[in-house]
């Protein structure tokens, strides 16, 4: 460990050293911002670490406008290199924007100057493996996601509604066993397996049983790992973001537990993507129905090699770490705040368990429940689980801006010339409480803004209510779809049986660990909630 550390020390020297060596301005550096408080972490730890997510930054977006610059580690923005005879341009981090203006985020999600920064690159490429779509760039993945695509239309995930009722009555069931013990339930562990179980069954055809006990004991591992954050994780990620894409599998060798439970966890996914797509090729050979699943929908036993509009039976198999990282934490963490909100607001609770009520027998038609989709909306507007998505220029480009902002040296600009290798970070939770577009209250969590039609009506973002909580453009989420009919069948499974209270002692906060999710005063994820049954 002493000579991993030293090893370490060394190459942060290295790279700090050679970065203030060949410094070179910004065309960013005359945009206002806070402050930095720190060299070595700039202003990223108010950032990503503050006591409640977005302190700070609801804070800044409030002082500095729609686009700021912040500062990121080691204060150097770019290094213009000089060697045998030519000049590199090095693109570093630095000096960031923060945007939330929508004209500019329109124009980094529609366009193409724009792509995953690097850090996000490598942490998705090393977890999901390159070939998952959330890994794949241009051609492969509007191919990969043309494919995909078919296999989340309106009518093909509301085939699932009825696997979404079974997981919401397991989980109904194991909150009564758990009130047994009393009310005071922590609302994270009860979402877990539920959820775990929904995506396996919609996504693959089978049960938890079927995944195994070591899959979801690594499942939670790797969420554990994800849901961590420190100053050490923030220095990490900087160094991180500059290993070569051919070197990364080499990271998972690293000699600490989180990235040995991380390769063990590609492991397991691996062999049982592998597992799964050959049983179901084998019973499509004997002649047997194919179940109506995700999995079973993309193979066909003939596509034996890359085509355009059908997976290998290898390419369908490799996205499974990415199928069941993204669509059990980002439902599980939307759904613990939003029951957390529901928590807080009693009286709206009552409205909507009227409606609830008022809804059953007969067939549930769950998108015709205004009060419903409205309290689903607001949660994925205050707490979007992906609140920062980090963005890098491909080229030499020009952002757009809504309103002119005045530069430090006192310049008019209306729009902000970006150098290629600049880092931008889409600031998805800022936009969806910027006052100047929702309204004075955009602070304030508060469904009947849905229902009374005062939230903001300006150019489509986001393919939800106009949120970019789903991001948007050709990467925005593939599962929303199945996500907001999961969510409506477990608040309204929840809601109808149970009453949510706040205990005493609340010290919940969204937290950004990964994802925004609810913690509890030492950190960790939980959310303790007082529940009682009803029926
Ligand atoms: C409330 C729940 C969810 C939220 C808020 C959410 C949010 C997001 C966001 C913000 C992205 C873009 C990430 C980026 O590129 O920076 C994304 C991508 C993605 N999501 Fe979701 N997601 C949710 C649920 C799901 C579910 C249930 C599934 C699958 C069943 C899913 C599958 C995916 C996939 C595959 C991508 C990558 C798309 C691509 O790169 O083309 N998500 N999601």
């Amino acid at each position: 460990m002493p000579y991993v550390s030293a090893c370490l020390a060394i190459l942060a020297l290295s790279y700090i050293l050679f970065r203030v060596a060949f410094r070179r301005h910004s065309t960013i550096e005359h945009v206002p911002g806070p402050p930095s408080p720190s060299w070595i972490y700039g202003n990223l730890l108010n950032l990503l670490l503050p006591v409640t997510y977005g302190d700070h930054e609801f804070a800044w977006q409030r002082q500095y406008g729609a686009v700021y610059r912040i500062k990121a580690c080691f204060g150097v923005s770019s290094l213009l290199l000089h060697a045998l005879g030519r000049s590199f341009h090095i693109p570093l981090q630095a000096d960031r924007l923060v945007v939330s203006d929508p004209l500019s985020l329109q124009f980094i999600l529609r366009g193409t100057s724009f792509k995953h920064g690097p850090t996000l690159e490598n942490a998705v490429t090393t977890v999901f493996g390159k070939k998952a779509l959330a890994s794949l760039q241009g051609e492969p993945h509007q191919r990969a996601r043309a494919i995909l695509n078919r296999a989340f239309t309106a009518n093909a995930v509301r085939q699932f509604q009825p696997v979404f009722e079974r997981t919401t009555q397991m989980m109904a069931a194991q909150l009564e066993e758990s009130l047994m013990a009393g009310p005071l339930t922590d609302i994270c562990s009860a979402l877990f397996t539920p959820t775990l179980s929904a995506i396996a069954e919609a996504a693959f055809g089978c049960t938890l049983e079927e995944m195994g006990d070591e899959l979801i004991t690594q499942h939670r591992h790797a969420i554990v790992m994800v849901a961590s954050r420190s100053r050490a994780h923030i220095l990490a990620e900087v160094l991180y973001a500059y290993i070569p894409s051919n070197m990364l599998r080499f990271a998972l060798f690293l000699p600490t537990s989180a990235f040995r439970n991380l390769r063990r966890y590609t492991i397991v996914t691996r062999k049982l993507g592998e597992r799964l797509v050959s049983g179901k090729l084998e019973a499509s050979r004997r002649g047997l129905e194919m179940d109506n699943d995700i999995y079973s929908s993309l193979l066909h036993p003939d596509a034996s090699q890359e085509e355009k509009d059908a997976m290998t039976a290898c390419e369908v198999a490799t996205q499974t770490a990415m199928f069941l990282i993204a669509g059990q934490e980002t439902t599980a963490n939307t759904l613990a705040l939003g029951l957390y909100e529901l928590a807080k607001n009693v009286d709206f609770q009552e409205e909507l368990r009227a409606e609830i009520y008022s809804a059953i027998g007969g067939d549930i038609a769950y998108d015709s429940m205004p009060l419903l989709n409205a309290f689903i909306k607001e949660t994925l507007r205050m707490h979007p689980v992906t609140p920062l998505t980090e963005q890098v220029a491909t080229e030499d480009t020009v952002l757009p801006l809504s309103h002119a902002i005045m530069t430090t040296s006192g310049e008019r600009i209306s729009e902000i010339p970006i150098r290629r290798g600049q880092i931008i970070m889409m600031a998805h939770a800022s936009y969806q409480r910027r006052e100047s577009l929702w309204g004075s209250d955009a602070g304030e969590f508060k469904p009947s803004r849905w229902t009374d039609g005062t939230t903001y009506k300006g150019d489509a973002l986001g393919p939800y209510a106009n949120l970019l909580s789903f991001l948007g453009g050709p990467r925005a989420c593939l599962g929303w779809r199945f996500a907001i009919l999961e969510m409506q069948v477990v608040i309204f499974g929840l809601v109808r049986k149970f009453s949510f209270t706040l205990p005493e002692d609340d010290s919940v906060r969204p937290c950004l660990a990964g994802t925004l999710m609810p913690a509890m005063a030492n950190g960790n994820k939980g959310c303790p909630l007082l529940v009682s049954c009803l029926l």
